[in-house]
């Protein structure tokens, strides 16, 4: 089964890599990019032929598209004409949804929209899968192997997407920024950086291991950490009263709210 993969930049590298390293035939994966330099960083990492729009969605069975939201209407009106009512297309876009896919493309072709993470990059992506109209378990099976390559997947219905697109798509940018935050808390005080990053990436690793493995509700953790009179119950009290909790509310809102604008072609 031969996968095009439209627009290879962060998120079509990482199931690129993620479908090389599971084994997939790079003669079975072809790749389109606008940029000559790009296409070539492409085909010498991973061997892959980089070829055009139309000609990748030609020789392919399953098109999977991941250009940014906004470039998403161009690149459908280019592809729709070599688009074959047995084609596959699977969209990796924030917002970008299913009926908006199919509005554009020839009548009858199934799409699956996915939300994929950048953890993906090290196997550990979550993705999440919805049905288009003309899908069946089948066309969901064969998501569901494309993106196990990178990770775990999970079926929601389309209208959760936008949630889940603010929770786990955007999810590793707010852990880069807590990480980012506990590192330089660490050099103001004095630790040289190099100290203070080991320290807070093991902490982070080890923390995420302890919730997958223990299956434990992180308030249970959190209050094993907290010992009564100690240190840590002098951090949370200054997050509750900096209203820390709330802002994470209110910035996931925000990103499920950009979510539904995309869906609606606002740039
Ligand atoms: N990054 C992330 O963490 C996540 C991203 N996504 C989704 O994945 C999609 C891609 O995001 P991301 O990888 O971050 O963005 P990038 O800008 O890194 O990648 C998009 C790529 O598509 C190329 N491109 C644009 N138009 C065309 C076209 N007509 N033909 C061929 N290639 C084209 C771009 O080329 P050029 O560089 O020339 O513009 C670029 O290399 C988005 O829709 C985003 O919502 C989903 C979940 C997570
Ligand atoms: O920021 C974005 O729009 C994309 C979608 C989810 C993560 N990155």
């Amino acid at each position: 089964m031969t996968v095009a993969i439209l627009g290879a930049g962060v998120m079509g590298e990482a199931l690129l890599s993620g479908l090389v390293r599971a084994g997939k035939r790079v003669d079975e994966l072809l790749v389109t990019e606008r940029r000559p330099e790009r296409a070539r960083e492409l085909t010498d990492r991973y061997g892959v032929e980089v070829v055009d729009n139309a000609t990748a969605v030609k020789r392919a069975d399953t098109v999977v598209v991941v250009v940014k939201p906004q470039d998403m209407g161009v690149l459908l009106d280019e592809v729709a004409n070599s688009v074959r009512p047995d084609h596959l297309v699977v969209s990796l876009a924030a917002g970008i949804t299913t009926g908006f896919i199919e509005s554009r493309l020839p009548e009858g072709v199934a799409v699956v929209r996915v939300m994929p993470n950048t953890p993906a990059l090290v196997d550990e992506g979550m993705a999440a899968i919805s049905p288009g109209s003309h899908c069946d378990d089948s066309h969901l099976r064969v998501a569901e192997d494309l993106l196990r390559s990178t990770g775990k997947v999970q079926r929601v219905p389309e209208k959760q997407m936008d949630v889940v697109t603010a929770i786990s798509g955007s999810g590793p940018a707010y852990v880069f920024y807590v990480v980012e935050a506990m590192i330089e808390a660490g050099v103001h005080m004095g630790l040289p950086r190099a100290t203070a990053t080991e320290f807070v990436v093991q902490t982070l690793v080890g923390s995420a291991k302890l919730l997958r493995e223990t299956g434990e509700h992180p308030t249970v953790l959190r209050e094993g950490v907290t010992s009564p009179g100690g240190t840590t119950a002098a951090a949370i009290r200054l997050l509750e009263e900096g209203r820390v909790r709330a802002d994470f509310l209110a910035a996931i809102e925000a990103a499920r709210d950009r979510s539904r604008a995309l869906s609606s072609g606002q740039v």
